[in-house]
């Protein structure tokens, strides 16, 4: 009902600026669009579940995430995704890895400070009535 709907776009919002504020940090440029499987060509081969910052906004405005576990889930899969392609000890792979690190405790400390947990519960609520 109509709480419902206040509790999913206090959400969306708060994940929106989640998103545009890591988009705004140089680090995570390669983060921000697909992979480019013209410039990646064997990317696909690897990796089963690609994400990045503009689908997991796409997502947001698809209504796909009730909860921020959610949408913490397809976070994680960009550096997760990162880590997994770029496993070598040669500089170009180490650098997207602490780039991707970096992209990890990033989203979590925002997380951690800034997510009512009393908010969470409720949209977990709201997840388990449907
Ligand atoms: C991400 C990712 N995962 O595996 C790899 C490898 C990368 C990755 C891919 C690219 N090239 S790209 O054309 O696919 C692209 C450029 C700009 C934004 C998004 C993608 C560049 C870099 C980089 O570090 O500059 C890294």
């Amino acid at each position: 009902e109509e709480q419902e709907e206040d509790v999913l776009r206090e959400l969306r919002l708060f994940l929106r600026n989640v998103i545009e504020r890591l988009s705004l940090d140089r680090r995570f440029k390669a983060f921000t669009k697909p992979v480019d499987i013209e410039e990646v060509p064997d990317y696909m081969t690897v990796i089963r579940r690609p994400m990045d910052l503009s689908t997991l906004l796409t997502n947001i405005d698809e209504q796909r995430y009730v909860t921020v576990g959610e949408f913490m889930n397809d976070a994680d899969l960009i550096w997760q995704n990162a880590l997994e392609y770029n496993p070598d000890s040669d500089p170009m792979d180490r650098h997207i890895r602490h780039r991707a690190c970096a992209l990890k405790d990033t989203v979590r400390a925002m997380i951690r400070d800034e997510l009512d947990e009393d908010f969470e519960r409720v949209c977990e609520d709201v997840r388990e009535s449907r």
